[in-house]
């Protein structure tokens, strides 16, 4: 064990520490939980273990196995609650489901008066099974197929964002052979480069989503959206990407939208545009992964939107619109952690570079594909005791990588990382910030069967979702 953890041993060690931050000086400082990163009823009590709502991570492991997603029932409420006052009506926020969803998740998001964004048929079955109020789900997607329009119109879902002219078609035959009036929403790509990465990018003129403001695409669909009787246009959408933290893409956008309203409104009449009275910005609202991210609270970003979209209209002379969002990740991803239990442990020497300790966990890229897909950083902790576990003598911290079971090199959990010295198999680890996009992004790689859901909620525990077993798999066996 080394005498310090921020002492010379390091620094010669692990020439490469930065990546990871500094070491820890303290074994404080390797068991704390920043509050920005971790649930918000996440402590680690006097015995060094931690409790997320009141609930001890040992015995969660225990009940239910690792890997094992953890839910902070109250926190994810909390940020609905925060969403819902930003936008001043929580019908205006459209939960993202393609974050995390579940019948549970989607009867929380319909309790609080929030709408419900789906992007597939599966999420909306989903959203059935949770008796979620149709009139508040929005349909999304750049491919919806025939089946599952028919699914939304058959469902009474209130609006459908059209993706493209091919859309327009399907849905306007579609809902003339159901006799209904669907409304719509036109999503316009604004040609916004979101500062976020290229893969989580979506409003940039060169990719698959919705129709382009600058070629005039969108204004043509608005025209070809007009002309059909089966189909109302009652807003128009754009969606810039995800994990954002300033407020300078969305007011581009907003700024481009409320433009295109704006000629809508010279080129159609007020009239013919009588039922648009929604602009939807979509989601995007970055959190904080690590202590060095630092996100905006979500009413100061919704405010700073929400008076550009102002100020324009009074510009252009026209009615301000009611401003929807989708918020996902802000919603579901902090209030969730993944608890793993530490496998094998490996120091591998890197010649003059130092060592690297990898320690395995019993799960990876199958329930977090994040950090492979998009080099994501990720906060991770011992949580089953203390790094000291309560002994006088200082711990050593080693630069470690966390890396998964999967027969994959890039199977990476967290790159860079601080763990105790005296980490061992069977230790539990927590890596934070985990509710949007890991088990949504799951798979089964390697047959490894998906982790099961809990929620927590005032000391006490229930499965959401179960584990998956080697028999949910082999069912899908033909012969
Ligand atoms: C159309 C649309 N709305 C909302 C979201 C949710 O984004 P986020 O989870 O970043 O808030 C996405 C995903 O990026 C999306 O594509
Ligand atoms: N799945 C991505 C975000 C894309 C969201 C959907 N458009 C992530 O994990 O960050």
């Amino acid at each position: 064990m080394c005498a310090h953890p921020a002492g010379p041993r390091h620094a010669e060690v692990y020439p490469h520490a930065d990546q990871a931050g500094f070491p820890p000086s303290t074994s404080g400082d390797l068991d704390r939980l920043h509050a920005k990163v971790w649930p918000r009823n996440t402590f680690r009590a006097g015995d060094g273990v931690v409790r997320i709502a009141g609930v001890d991570v040992r015995e969660l492991a225990r009940t239910y196995g690792t890997p094992l997603f953890v839910i902070d029932e109250a926190d994810f409420k909390f940020r609905c609650a925060e969403y819902a006052a930003a936008f001043e009506d929580p019908s205006l926020v459209h939960y993202a489901g393609k974050a995390f969803l579940c019948t549970e998740v989607a009867r929380w998001v319909a309790a609080q008066g929030l709408s419900l964004d789906v992007c597939s048929g599966g999420e909306l079955a989903i959203a059935q099974r949770a008796e979620f109020p149709p009139e508040r789900i929005t349909f999304h997607g750049n491919n919806k197929s025939v089946a599952e329009l028919e699914a939304a119109i058959e469902a009474g879902v209130g609006t459908i964002v059209l993706d493209s002219n091919h859309e327009i078609a399907r849905l306007a035959d579609l809902a003339t052979r159901h006799d209904i009036v669907q409304q719509v929403l036109v999503r316009v790509t604004v040609g916004v480069e979101a500062h976020t990465h290229e893969f989580i990018a979506t409003a940039h003129e060169d990719q698959k989503f919705g129709f382009s403001l600058a070629s005039g695409e969108a204004a043509e669909a608005v025209r070809r959206v007009l002309n059909v009787p089966s189909l109302q246009l009652v807003g128009l959408h754009s969606h810039i990407g995800s994990q954002i933290f300033d407020a300078d893409g969305f007011e581009v956008a907003a700024r481009r939208v409320v433009g295109l309203l704006a000629d809508l409104r010279k080129e159609h009449g007020a009239e013919a545009l009588e039922s648009l009275t929604v602009v939807d910005l979509g989601g995007g609202y970055g959190i904080a992964y690590t202590d060095k991210d630092n996100p905006p609270p979500p009413a100061q970003l919704v405010t700073q939107i929400r008076d550009i979209v102002r100020k324009e209209c009074v510009f252009a002379d026209i009615p301000v619109p009611r401003i929807a969002g989708e918020p996902g990740r802000a919603i579901a991803g902090p209030g969730t952690v993944t608890l793993y239990e530490a496998g094998t442990i490996k120091d591998v020497v890197l010649g003059d570079e130092g060592v690297r300790r990898y320690v395995s966990v019993d799960g990876g890229m199958s329930d977090n594909i994040r950090t492979a897909l998009y080099d994501a950083a990720y906060d991770v902790r011992l949580v089953s005791r203390a790094s000291d576990d309560g002994q006088p003598d200082p711990v050593g911290a080693m630069l470690s990588r966390v890396v998964g079971k999967h027969c994959e090199s890039g199977d990476i959990v967290v790159r860079d990382c601080w763990l105790p010295e005296t980490l061992a198999p069977g230790d539990l680890l927590a890596v934070a910030a985990t509710g949007a996009y890991c088990y949504s992004m799951a798979s089964n790689y390697n047959q490894q069967p998906r982790p099961a859901v809990v929620a927590v909620r005032n000391g006490e525990h229930r499965l959401l979702l179960r584990r998956e077993t080697y028999d949910d798999m082999l069912r899908l066996e033909a012969s």
